[in-house]
């Protein structure tokens, strides 16, 4: 197709909950995936596993939905992913997609980027905001939403905080990870989420480790997870016993993230935790990531 129009979308992989933000919370990662969207003659998906090439991509009905919304006819596009982000699940795989899509069909269909209404359209399509918002914006995001309008606050975090993505060779999906979630809690645990929240977005800004390690202690949903990742408790000792100062589950596993004091302590932990002697796991997945200032970029 000649003088066909083009838009490359790059997207952060994402870090959902940050342990006590369980569906508020989320960090931008500087792992990212870019998505080529290519005005065709026809639908052509490549550069993804044969099983996300079809009608049902997550991107290209993110990208319809999106033209729905404006009002706008989609055209056919040849939508090319390049993802490095695992499919084990808690990395904001999903996010990636869905933003990719709404901002394509902004860029391409619509009238140029709208970073709140891609964050509200995104939203509602992910089903909650945690990922999608760094995803967005970049840094550390805590966000609200009535199921219409989602507000997010950016925050910057410390240079000297640094991350340890640990992905095991086995998929937990959100949406049983979501099942096995309390249906009531007691004020005592709302209590006590709300003040080790703040803390934990304090911490994160501040680089202070020691109130991290004190923040970051979930009680909400990730002693009902762990049971879902069979390798939880000993890569999180591993880790802990490493020097990290806080241990999550990323998202909603089975990807889990070590927050630590600097990159060279971000190091001693991946070694660690890639040579588990007693509990070694074949197959994980280990980087020593930052957090991305920067959300989604694009080029048209
Ligand atoms: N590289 C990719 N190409 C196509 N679709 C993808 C890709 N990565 C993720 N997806 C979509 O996102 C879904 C994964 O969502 P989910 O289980 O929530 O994982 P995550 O926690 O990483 O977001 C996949 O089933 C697929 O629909
Ligand atoms: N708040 C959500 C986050 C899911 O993140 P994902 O990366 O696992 O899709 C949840 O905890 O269910």
């Amino acid at each position: 197709m000649s003088g066909a129009r083009k838009a490359v979308v790059s997207v952060p992989a994402t870090s959902a909950n940050v342990g006590v933000g369980y569906d508020c919370l989320g960090i931008a990662l500087d792992l990212r995936a870019t998505f080529t969207f290519e005005e065709s003659d026809g639908l052509v998906i490549d550069g993804c596993l044969e099983k996300f090439r079809g009608e049902d991509n997550l991107a290209w009905t993110s990208y319809l939905e999106a033209c729905r919304r404006m009002y706008r006819e989609p055209r056919p596009m040849h939508l090319t992913i390049d993802s490095p982000i695992p499919l084990s699940g808690g990395l904001g795989s999903s996010s990636t997609c869905v933003v990719a899509g709404v901002v394509a069909a902004q860029l391409l269909n619509g009238d140029g980027f709208d970073p709140q209404a891609a964050l509200n359209v995104a939203t509602f399509l992910e089903g909650h905001p945690d990922n999608v918002a760094p995803a967005i914006m970049g840094g550390l995001v805590s966000s609200f939403s009535d199921g219409r309008d989602t507000r997010s606050l950016r925050f910057d975090v410390a240079d000297g905080i640094s991350f340890v993505a640990i992905a095991p060779p086995y998929e937990v999906r959100t949406a049983d990870a979501r099942k096995v979630m309390p249906e009531s809690v007691s004020t005592e645990t709302c209590v006590w989420q709300v003040g080790h929240a703040v803390a934990t977005v304090q911490a994160l800004q501040s680089g202070d480790c020691d109130l991290l390690a004190a923040a970051c202690q979930d009680r909400l949903h990730e002693p009902f997870r762990a049971r879902l990742i069979p390798d939880y408790e000993p890569l999180r000792r591993t880790a802990l016993a490493a020097g990290a100062a806080a241990f999550l589950i990323s998202g909603s596993g089975s990807t889990m993230l070590a927050v630590c004091d600097g990159d060279e302590g971000a190091r001693r932990v991946a070694n660690a935790v890639n040579n588990m002697v007693e509990n070694h796991i074949d197959g994980l997945w280990v980087r020593v990531l930052g957090c991305s200032p920067k959300g989604v970029t694009f080029e048209v």
